[in-house]
């Protein structure tokens, strides 16, 4: 498991850290590993045109501290002072030592388009709000200039706890994060502005409370999720999942969630809607049913919205029944909130950012732009596990606890039909037993996966993502 703290956690736990080793010391970790970082980006120290932005506070000392170091191995080395008169002092006189220097004020832009390498250290988790417009003009020169761009611990410019990006900000080819991941890195629009992430160890961990702001699932995470049948298994102990889903219209829908569901583990899958002929003759595998949700038979967990049109009552329907319900796409607009705030059993709703920005009343920017106060507050709203989707898929459970985010998506998910094909999967698992979470997660994990697996750098359709997922759930297995 990946997990992110927030900044406030970083501070408690650099404090009791602290308190147990001399002066200085984990500036020095933190400044060796970035340090080496920066040299295996140059491939040649020797020779190189390093260029530091140092800011005012402890971020700017690590980066002096690593400049130094690599002024030391032969790189010609300059620091862009953004505040003279407080950079940190032992940082400066270090480089100064190594031989390395300081730009002449008005000549940072020219500097900065000579060199090999830019190394961000403006401000890192002291950042507050949108960069200043002296540090602002620095991150746009960098951002013209060819070199390639190092930040330290963050991007400068994003927030650390939510990855909000508020005006300009350094984009880096290479975040190097100490301690520990922060939200931010892991969540867009900041996630992009961080390029790779890589994360040194300054013995931070054990002070870290157990319980993470933020996690990311990792293939050994979801192997130990997904449901294997035994020797005991029987298709109604596997869990059957019904899908509702699909109007005269859309059909299509109802096909694409019956191929994730397929593929998600449950051992039987039923259908209910007007798309019965359509999904039958593509999955003859398919329980349909023309008799609605409540009269389809057994079902362990429910999935209904997607391509449903108007049809309310099957949403409400489904909503009374006391199994986990997945909630996607037009089930998201019709489903009455205080009903789902009352349901006792598990409720997943899995919209997009427009859906989100709906049922919230915003703009679709604005749940673009703070994805993880859109999701928290969503869950909140509902009472319910929401999925956030996206680039970077969030999970967030009204009860509280560590937000999920999955990034093993590809932008060729962005496809009609991509997410019917996540709700069906999702919704499986669901009646496989996976809590609301869990299954959200996991589905998203799976899903991502067989999205690249699928697209492999070409443009593919839904129903081929749907036709990876069993490659992908081998390749989580093995
Ligand atoms: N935690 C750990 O375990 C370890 C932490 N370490 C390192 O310490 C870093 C944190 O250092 P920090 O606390 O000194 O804050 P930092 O990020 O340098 O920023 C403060 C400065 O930024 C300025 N500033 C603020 N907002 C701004 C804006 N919008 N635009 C422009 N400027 C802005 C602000 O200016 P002021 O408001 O004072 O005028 C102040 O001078 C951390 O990220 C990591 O690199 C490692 O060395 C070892 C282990
Ligand atoms: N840029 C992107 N990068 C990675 N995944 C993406 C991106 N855009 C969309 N996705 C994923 O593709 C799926 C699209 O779902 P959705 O928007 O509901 O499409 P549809 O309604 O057509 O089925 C989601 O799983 C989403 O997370
Ligand atoms: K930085």
């Amino acid at each position: 498991m990946r997990t992110a703290y927030c900044v406030e956690t970083v501070r408690s736990a650099e404090r009791e850290l602290m308190a147990r080793l001399r002066d200085g010391a984990l500036m020095q970790r933190a400044a060796a590993g970035l340090g080496a970082a920066c040299a295996e980006l140059l491939g040649r120290v020797y020779g190189s045109r390093v260029v530091l932005l140092v800011g005012s506070g402890d971020n700017g000392g690590d980066c002096l501290y690593a400049g130094a170091r690599l002024a030391r191995r032969g790189a010609g080395v300059t620091a862009v002072l953004l505040a003279p008169d407080r950079t940190h002092a032992g940082g400066l006189a270090a480089l100064r030592r190594a031989g390395g220097g300081v730009a002449r004020p008005g000549t940072a832009e020219a500097v900065i388009e000579r060199a090999d390498l830019v190394v961000d250290g403006i401000v890192g988790i002291g950042g507050k709000g949108g960069l200043r417009p002296d540090a602002a003009a620095l991150a746009e020169a960098a951002e013209r200039a060819r070199a390639a761009v190092v930040a330290v611990d963050l991007p400068s410019g994003v927030d650390a706890d939510t990855g909000e990006v508020h005006g300009a900000a350094v984009r880096a080819d290479l975040t190097v994060t100490f301690g520990t991941h922060k939200p931010g890195l892991l969540i867009d629009p900041a996630r992009e502005y961080a390029g790779s992430v890589r994360l040194v160890d300054i013995g931070l961990g054990p002070e870290l409370p157990a319980e993470a702001e933020l996690e990311a699932l990792q293939h050994a995470d979801v192997a130990a999720l997904l449901p294997v049948p035994g020797s005991e298994s029987d298709k109604y102990r596997r869990g059957v999942v019904g899908i509702a889903a699909g109007s005269a219209r859309y059909p299509g829908a109802a096909v694409l969630a019956v191929s994730g569901a397929l593929r998600g583990g449950a051992g039987a899958v039923r259908y209910v809607g007007p798309a019965g002929d359509a999904v039958i003759s593509r999955f003859p595998e398919t329980l349909v049913s023309d008799k609605g949700p409540r009269k389809a038979g057994r079902v362990q967990a429910w999935v209904v919205g997607p391509g449903a049109g108007d049809d309310a009552a099957t949403v409400a329907e489904v909503l009374a029944e006391d199994v986990p319900v997945l909630i996607d796409a037009d089930g998201l607009r019709l489903a009455d909130r205080d009903t789902v705030r009352a349901r006792t059993a598990p409720t997943l709703m899995t919209p997009h950012a427009g859906e989100a920005a709906a049922l919230l009343g915003v703009a679709r920017e604005e749940v673009e732009g703070a994805r993880l106060a859109s999701v928290r507050e969503l869950a909140g709203r509902y009472a319910a596990t929401v999925l956030l989707k996206g680039s970077t898929t969030l999970v967030a459970d009204s009860a509280g606890g560590p937000v999920r985010v999955n990034a093993t998506g590809t932008s060729w998910l962005a496809t009609a039909g991509s997410g019917d094909v996540l709700s069906g999967l999702a919704g499986s698992l669901l009646a496989a037993g996976l809590s609301a979470v869990d299954a959200g997660s996991a589905a998203a994990y799976l899903h991502g996966l067989a999205g690249r697996f699928a697209a492999d750098g070409a443009p593919v359709g839904a129903h081929d993502v749907a036709e990876a997922i069993p490659r992908a759930w081998r390749d989580v297995r093995d």
